[in-house]
Formats: C-alpha cells, sequence, structure tokens
C-alpha cells in the first residue's frame, strides 16, 4: 500500500515569556495508506490541531518531514493543494448566502465545474435546504455545508476536524456512510474526533497522539487486540475495596487502567490468578475475574492516561506522562 500522508519526527515548540517553553509536537509521526478512513485520536491540547495546521502550511514546524501524496511540504504544498480538501477550523460563512451561494462562490473562486456544487450538496445531504441562508441553518447543517466546502474539488485526500460535531445521531450515521463511500471511490479520509464509539466504526485504521507524540497506530482490529491481550475486569465483594485493591495492584505493578463505580479493568494481566493472590493477602476478596475485549475508548483512556479518577479533577495538559516502553512505535502499520 502507498502512503497518502507520512509525517516523520515533527516537532512544534511554542515559546512564550509567560508559559515559557511548550513542545506541542514531539517528534511526532504518522502514516495513512491510500483508500484508508483514519482516525486521528488524541485528548484536548495533544497536539492534533497542530499537525493539520502544520500539515497544510499554516504552521512552520521546528524540525521533521511530512509528504502528502509522495511530494515533500510545505516545498510542495502548491502542487498539492489542489488535491487536498480540509475542515480544520470551524470556517466562517456569509450569513445571508444560501449553501448554494456559497458553494457556487467557493466553485467559481477555485476554477471547479459549477455542477459540483449541486453534486456535493446532494451528498452532504443538504439539497432540500441548500436555497435558505446559512443564518437559518442549525450546528449541524453548517457542518455539512463546511464538509461539502471541502468535497467541492473531488480531493484525493480529505482532511476533517470534528466532522460529527454538533450532528444529531441521524447526521453521524449519515456522515458514516458519506465517509465510507469516499473511501470506497478511492478518497482517503483522515477524520480528528471524541467521539470514539464512532471512529471505531468508520475507521479503517487509527493513530493516538498524547503529549505531542503517537502512542498507538495501526488497523483498528490491531490495536484492539494488543490491548484485549491481558485485559481483566475485577470485581470485589465489597465496592468499598475497590480503590484499596486498585492501589495494592498498582504498588505491585499491575497496571490498573480504569478505576469504573462498581469494577476495576486491568491491563497485561498474564496470570489472573496472581491478582486474586494479591488482593486476598490484604484481605481483598475478588467476586468476579473476567477477560475482556477492550473497545478504543479504554485503549485510549490508558494510553493517553485520561481516564477519569475518583476524587481528582484532572487538568488539561497534566496528564501522565505515557509510559513509551512496548508503545512507542505503535503495532501494525
Ligand atoms: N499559538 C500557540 N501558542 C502557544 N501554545 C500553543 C499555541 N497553539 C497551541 N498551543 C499549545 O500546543 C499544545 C497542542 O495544542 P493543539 O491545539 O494542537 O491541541 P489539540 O490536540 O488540537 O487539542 P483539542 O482537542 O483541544 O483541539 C497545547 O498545549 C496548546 O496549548
Amino acid at each position: 500500500m502507498s502512503a497518502v500522508l507520512e509525517i516523520e519526527g515533527l516537532r512544534k515548540t511554542y515559546r512564550s515569556r509567560k508559559r515559557g517553553v511548550r513542545h506541542a509536537l514531539d517528534g511526532f509521526d504518522m502514516r495513512v495508506e491510500a483508500g484508508q478512513v483514519h482516525g486521528f485520536l488524541g485528548p484536548n491540547g495533544s497536539g492534533k490541531t497542530t499537525t493539520l495546521r502544520t500539515l497544510l502550511g499554516l504552521i512552520r514546524p521546528n524540525g521533521g518531514r511530512m509528504a502528502i501524496l509522495g511530494q515533500e511540504l510545505p516545498q510542495a504544498l502548491p502542487a498539492v493543494a489542489g488535491q487536498v480538501g480540509a475542515i480544520v477550523e470551524s470556517p466562517q460563512f456569509f450569513p445571508h448566502f444560501s449553501a448554494r451561494d456559497t458553494l457556487g462562490l467557493l466553485a467559481r473562486a477555485g476554477e471547479l465545474p459549477q455542477r459540483r456544487v449541486d453534486e456535493v450538496l446532494e451528498q452532504v445531504g443538504l439539497r432540500d435546504r441548500a436555497g435558505e441562508r446559512v443564518k437559518t441553518y442549525s450546528l449541524g447543517m453548517k457542518q455539512r455545508l463546511a464538509v461539502a466546502s471541502a468535497l467541492l474539488k473531488n480531493p484525493k485526500l480529505l482532511i476533517l476536524d470534528e466532522p460529527a460535531n454538533g450532528l444529531d445521531p441521524g447526521g453521524i450515521r449519515e456522515m458514516r456512510r458519506l465517509m465510507r463511500e469516499l473511501a470506497e471511490s478511492g478518497m482517503t479520509v483522515v477524520l480528528s474526533s471524541h467521539i470514539l464509539g464512532e471512529i471505531q466504526l468508520i475507521c479503517d485504521s487509527v493513530t493516538i497522539i498524547s503529549l505531542g507524540r503517537r502512542v498507538a497506530f495501526g488497523p483498528v482490529e490491531q490495536v484492539l487486540a494488543a490491548h484485549s491481550q491481558g485485559s481483566v475486569r475485577v470485581r470485589l465483594e465489597a465496592v468499598t475495596d475497590l480503590a484499596p485493591a486498585a492501589e495494592t495492584l498498582t504498588r505491585s505493578g499491575v497496571r490498573v487502567a480504569a478505576t469504573e463505580p462498581d469494577h476495576l479493568m486491568l491491563s497485561g494481566v498474564d496470570k489472573p490468578a496472581v491478582v486474586s493472590r494479591l488482593l486476598a493477602e490484604q484481605g481483598l476478596y475478588v467476586s468476579e475475574l473476567t477477560p475482556v475485549a477492550v473497545d478504543l475508548e479504554s485503549v485510549f483512556l490508558e494510553l493517553t492516561a485520561t481516564a477519569p479518577v475518583p476524587g481528582q479533577n484532572r487538568q488539561v495538559d497534566q496528564s501522565a506522562k505515557v509510559d513509551q516502553t512496548g508503545t512507542a512505535g505503535g503495532w501494525g502499520a
């Protein structure tokens, strides 16, 4: 498979007198193969927008390399720009224009055939409201218009930041169908989203970023399989024993991936019997110990160390540094 998008060792450092030096991207890698729907995931402040803005030539990186369709950026940006459609920050539209006028204007500016306007209106489901003014549109309808504007030039690579934002469940399902259709027609789609269940349903592959570094990548099933191994759910006879149990296990080197109200999720457990022994030694008795298949949300929370902890309000950018051993480099590819 050929890569449509390649990023290697990308670095971006912000410096300010007040906040000092901040490594928004700290040697970040990403690779997206042709014809894939690829999920780009990371917690708030992890570097997603910085990556996408750097790719589009809006931010100058401090190091690393990037290529789109085999052409090195930023030098080749003018040559590849016509083949990349992107919505990275919510675009502003003239409120008194209709969707059809807006897209017509964009098509003329981009020297694209006017027939594309009706084609993309149909694709994003705005056909019947295309003549109404944008200011009368809901958030979800504006989101559809944004996607339509990115589709106008029939790009080879489509980059969408939070495309499901503001969409109702039906709209999310339609967006999912549209992404699949686009990929089937040969387009490569990169989606950043916080709706992890959606990403798991739509995407062929994912990249997870945390603190400016890639912490996982590869086909969705492979990322899930790598993390399902050794994932165990533990219930205790008394719910009040969960917190001391989490503490005991962590002290003994067992990874507690999440503390839920009525159970613990552990990862990397080779011998479940060790868990019950460790707990019993402390007078904590297990009522259930079950191997489980994890979902993308659990993997995300574990790798980015952003799972909620009872009694704590986790602060943005202060997530624990992710253990790089065994995770850096990722799986699959
Ligand atoms: N212009 C800037 N000056 C200083 N720091 C910045 C600037 N832009 C971004 N940052 C910092 O870089 C880090 C990465 O930000 P970025 O916007 O790329 O995150 P993100 O993953 O897109 O987050 P979100 O999911 O909240 O949109 C954050 O710590 C942010 O505060």
